[in-house]
C-alpha cells in the first residue's frame, strides 16, 4: 500500500507523487459509480497491480478544500502575484483576485513583484494592502529580493500562484527552486505561442509537503458566483471590520447615512481605491440580478 498526492492528470491517467517517485495511475471504476472524480491535489492510497504493473487509485482521502477554477483539491493558500510595473499594477484586478480568494476561503498573500522597477510605488501599495489586512511580500525575481520570505510562506502549503500574465510568476518559482526551469519571457512572445491556453494544470513539488500550482485559471471575469449584494462586504476585510459600526446593520456602504466605512475612507483608514472597487463590484452584482 502506497500513499501519495495527485500532481497531474492527463487523458484518464493520474500521476501520483509518492515518497519515492511519481507513479502513473488509473482510477478505479468505483469512483465513477460514486460520482467522484479524482482531482489534482487529492491525497490518495494506491495499489500497483501485479499483472500489468500499473497503479490504481484505491482511495481518495477526505478533502480539506476544493477549488472550482481550476479544479484542484487541498489548496491551502493563494499567492497573488502582481507586478508593480511592466505591466503596471491593476488594483481592480488585484481586488478581483482577492475577492476570489476570500470567496474560496483561502489564506492569501500578495506578492508585489518587479520591485526593482519602482520601489516607492511598491512601498505605497504594500502599505495600502497591509492596512486592508493582507500579508504583502515585495519581491524582485531578477535581483533575488524577497525570495526567502516567499519560500517561508510557501513552506508546508499547497499554494496556487495566481496573477495576470507577465507579472513574473514563473520567474519567481524558478528563483524559489533552482531546479525549476519554467519558461519565462516577455508577454507578447508568449501570447503569440498561446502559452496561457496550452499550459496544463500541474502541482510542482518545491519540497516535501510543499507544492505550488502555477495556474492561469484562478481568476474570474465575472462576479456571478456572488448571489447577494450583501455578500460582497464580507469579502473585503477592512470593510467587513469597520462596517460593523455602521448605523444600519444592512448598510451596503453606498448612500446610507452614518456609514462608518465611508467615514473611514474620508479619514484615510480605508483606501479610496479599494472602496471604489468595492462600489464597482457592487454595481456589477446589482446588474446581474436585474437581468
Ligand atoms: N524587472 C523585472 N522583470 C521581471 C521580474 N520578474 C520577471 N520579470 C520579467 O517579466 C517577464 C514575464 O515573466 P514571467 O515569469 O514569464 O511571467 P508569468 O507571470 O509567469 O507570465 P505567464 O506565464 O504569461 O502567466 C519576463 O521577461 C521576466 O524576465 C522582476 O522581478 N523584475
Ligand atoms: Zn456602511
Amino acid at each position: 500500500m502506497l500513499k501519495g498526492i495527485i500532481v497531474k492528470g492527463v487523458g484518464g491517467f493520474y500521476y501520483v507523487k509518492t515518497e519515492d517517485n511519481i507513479i502513473e495511475c488509473r482510477a478505479r471504476g468505483v469512483f465513477r459509480e460514486e460520482n467522484l472524480t479524482p482531482l489534482i491535489g487529492d491525497k490518495v492510497r494506491i495499489r500497483i497491480s501485479d499483472e500489468d504493473k500499473t497503479g490504481y487509485i484505491e482511495e481518495i482521502y477526505p478533502r480539506n478544500s476544493q477549488l472550482l477554477r481550476p479544479p484542484v483539491a487541498n489548496i491551502t493558500q493563494a499567492i497573488i502575484v502582481m507586478s508593480i510595473k511592466k505591466p503596471d499594477i491593476n488594483t481592480w484586478l488585484l481586488d478581483r483576485f482577492l475577492l476570489m480568494a476570500e470567496y474560496e476561503n483561502l489564506e492569501v498573500t500578495i506578492c508585489l513583484n518587479k520591485s526593482d522597477l519602482d520601489l516607492d510605488k511598491g512601498s505605497r501599495l504594500k502599505n495600502i494592502y497591509e492596512t486592508a489586512g493582507y500579508k504583502v511580500i515585495m519581491t524582485s525575481a531578477i535581483n533575488h529580493i524577497g525570495i526567502e520570505e516567499l519560500k517561508d510562506t510557501l513552506n508546508n502549503n499547497i499554494s496556487v500562484f495566481a496573477g495576470p500574465s507577465g507579472t513574473g510568476k514563473s520567474s519567481l518559482l524558478n528563483e524559489v527552486n533552482k531546479n525549476f526551469k519554467l519558461e519565462t519571457g516577455d508577454v507578447s512572445a508568449k501570447t503569440k505561442r498561446g502559452k496561457h491556453t496550452t499550459r496544463h494544470v500541474e502541482l510542482l513539488e518545491l519540497d516535501d509537503n510543499t507544492f505550488v500550482l502555477d495556474s492561469p485559471g484562478f481568476s474570474s471575469l465575472n462576479v456571478d458566483f456572488i448571489e447577494e449584494e450583501s455578500e460582497l462586504r464580507e469579502y473585503f476585510r477592512e470593510i467587513r471590520e469597520y462596517g460593523q459600526k455602521c448605523r444600519f446593520i444592512s448598510c451596503l456602504h453606498g448612500n446610507e447615512p452614518d456609514c462608518e466605512v465611508k467615514n473611514q475612507v474620508e479619514k484615510g483608514n480605508i483606501s479610496k481605491d479599494r472602496y471604489e472597487n468595492y462600489l464597482l463590484f457592487l454595481e456589477e452584482i446589482k446588474n446581474i440580478r436585474r437581468y
